[in-house]
């Protein structure tokens, strides 16, 4: 049976984005915890990590490569380092996060799958977990069953989507992605020229982007987005809604101008963005 896909409109974001109450603190706006970054791959959890801190995200720990730490407080020293061979001081960072994002320039080597099997699980109940990236691609090579407390966000693009689902891309339908992302009782994110987003038994697809998001890092960018929207906003549906929205929104507005848009150039516009499109 046809599947009645909903559009996602600029509506979204006077519905998520609150206007900020002053008596409020960093606490009131989420921790992050962005786990990726390996050492050929560190300009991914760097990406995402503006995108957290740039969306508005009130607390956002970066756990690394100890090669990424120079290049991270560069780009950002409003995020906090912790070196991902350090476990210990790493897994306290890690449960007492709202949010944790996992798999921007994770790699798939050994090292990485420990990191992913380990944060897995302790995922607890209240924690949203954003999972992209090399951790859509471990998952799938491992068949590693997704945690079953933490509220899941998935956001592969067409290729790690085939190898989470085994859904062939030309294969991947609204009905067919849906009864799998149903399956793995998750939110997910499809993303494509026009992405779409499978949450709470129904069907959302973009009515935004552009070809100059075709670029590396675009991913990396939305899963920091996604993150930093599902610390601040009450529900995650929404949340993930406004992030995908908004990531094409500001690439379109650029791309008026520019023949590619640089990741990094859409989280430089997060706060303006936000502050526009905030409910009165
Ligand atoms: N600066 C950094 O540090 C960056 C780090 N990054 C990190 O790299 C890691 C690997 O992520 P990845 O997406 O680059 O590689 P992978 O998962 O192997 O998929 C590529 C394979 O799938 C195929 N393919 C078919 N359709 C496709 C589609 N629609 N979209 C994409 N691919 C599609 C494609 O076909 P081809 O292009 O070869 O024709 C190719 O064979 C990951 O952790 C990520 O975070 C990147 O974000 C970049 C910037
Ligand atoms: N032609 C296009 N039109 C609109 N958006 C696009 C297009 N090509 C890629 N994108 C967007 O760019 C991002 C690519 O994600 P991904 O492949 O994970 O990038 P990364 O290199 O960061 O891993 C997605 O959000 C996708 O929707
Ligand atoms: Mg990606």
């Amino acid at each position: 049976m046809m599947i009645n896909v909903k559009k996602i409109t600029s509506q979204i974001l006077t519905d998520v984005i609150r206007k900020r109450p002053a008596d409020s603190f960093k606490g009131t706006y989420g921790k992050i915890a962005l786990i990726g970054g390996s050492q050929n791959f560190g300009g991914a959890i760097i990406m995402a990590s503006l995108a957290a801190v740039y969306s508005g995200a009130g607390l956002v720990t970066t756990i690394t490569d100890p090669s990424n730490q120079t290049s991270l407080h560069d780009w950002l020293p409003e995020a906090m380092f912790v070196d991902w061979n350090n476990f210990d001081q790493a897994e306290p960072i890690i449960k007492s996060a709202d949010v944790v994002v996992i798999g921007p320039g994770l790699g798939t080597d050994p090292s990485a799958l420990t990191l992913l099997t380990k944060v897995f699980r302790i995922a607890g109940s209240e924690q949203k977990l954003v999972i992209d990236g090399s951790a859509l691609t471990l998952l799938a090579a491992n068949n590693l069953p997704l945690p079953k407390d933490s509220t899941n966000i998935l956001t592969p693009h067409q290729m790690e989507w085939q190898r989470v689902s085994g859904i062939k891309i030309a294969d991947q339908t609204p009905e067919k992605n849906q009864a799998a992302a149903k399956q793995l009782h998750a939110i997910v994110v499809v993303k494509s020229h026009r992405t779409q987003v499978y949450a709470d038994n129904h069907v959302y697809e973009n009515t935004g982007g552009t070809p100059a998001q075709a670029t590396g890092g675009m991913g990396d960018t939305l899963a920091g987005m996604v993150g930093g929207f599902a610390a601040q906003f009450k529900n995650p549906q929404k949340a993930v809604l406004a992030a995908v929205y908004s990531h094409s929104a500001i690439a379109d507005k650029l791309a008026e101008k520019q023949y590619v848009v640089l990741p990094h150039q859409i989280s430089e516009a997060l706060p303006k963005f936000m502050y526009k499109h905030q409910a009165k």
